[in-house]
């Protein structure tokens, strides 16, 4: 479980995070949502270390990872798998060295053992063979699996998935989720993804934190979603026309 607690962060005066606090239990999936600017990917970015909050603490399952040197959060890290926003892997190298990358940096394994564990994740992705493709040679969505495949290649306690259907099309989108929540579920992850997408909202959302303008402005599920009278919230999720006309049917 990650605990967040009166997170607070500002760039240059612009206060971006008002006090954010929230519970994201373990096998299930956590969605951060709000709109442009709400401020989820700084939550995120505060939550893995990439900023220091100015107050407030973020605890992995009660270690408190805010005051911990470099060499601590080396330690959390390991456990912390990262599917970065457009998948971020390497161009230059092959899939299995994407893969095998953390591998490499973190574990003194063998190369034996570290091949085992490609193939695995690869397999667990429905990439099995295509070790030796270079990311140009991928689909967006492909790039997707093999950017989880190299999240999860640690085994991670912790999955955080930045816009993870960013530039797919909608029946790619919910593959992706699918298999988001499948290796939550099967591996027992505090998985947390940071979406804009109602899809994503409606199927996947076991436990959603809705941010608007810096601050928390609702939590709970995507069955509760619907039925909330949060302006804030309905002007979000219902936005088009489509939405608002389907909203009674939830
Ligand atoms: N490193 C930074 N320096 C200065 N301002 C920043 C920095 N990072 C984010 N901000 C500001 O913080 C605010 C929130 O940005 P953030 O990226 O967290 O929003 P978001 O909800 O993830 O938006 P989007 O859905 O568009 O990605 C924005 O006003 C942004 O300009």
């Amino acid at each position: 479980m990650i605990e967040v607690k009166d997170i607070y962060k500002s760039f240059s005066g612009n206060e971006v995070l008002k006090g954010i606090s929230g519970k994201f239990e373990e096998g299930v999936t956590n969605l951060i949502i709000g709109g442009s600017g709400s401020g989820k990917t700084t939550l995120l970015k505060c939550m893995v270390g990439l900023h220091q909050p100015d107050s407030g603490s973020v605890l992995y399952d009660g270690r408190d990872f805010t005051p911990m040197t470099y060499e601590q959060r080396i330690e959390v890290r390991k456990e912390i798998g990262m599917l970065f926003q457009g998948s971020a892997l390497f161009d230059s190298m092959t899939v299995e060295d994407n893969i095998m990358f953390p591998l490499n940096m973190f574990t003194d394994q063998t190369r034996k053992e570290k091949i085992e564990r490609v193939n695995f994740c690869l397999e667990r992705v429905n990439l099995a063979g295509k070790n030796n493709l270079f990311p140009a040679e991928l689909s967006g969505g492909m790039k997707k699996r093999v950017g989880i495949a190299r999240a999860i290649s640690m085994n991670p306690k912790y999955l955080f998935c930045d816009e993870p259907n960013s530039g797919l099309d909608p029946k790619t989108s919910i593959v992706i989720d699918e298999l988001i929540q499948e290796l939550t579920e099967e591996f027992k992850t505090t998985t947390i993804v940071v979406t804009h997408d109602m899809n994503s909202v409606m199927g996947i959302g076991d436990y959603i934190l809705f941010l608007h303008e810096g601050k928390k402005f609702w939590e709970g599920s995507n069955k509760e979603i619907a039925h909330t009278d949060i302006k804030e919230l309905n002007d979000f999720v219902f936005a088009s026309r489509f939405m608002k006309a389907a909203k009674d049917k939830f």
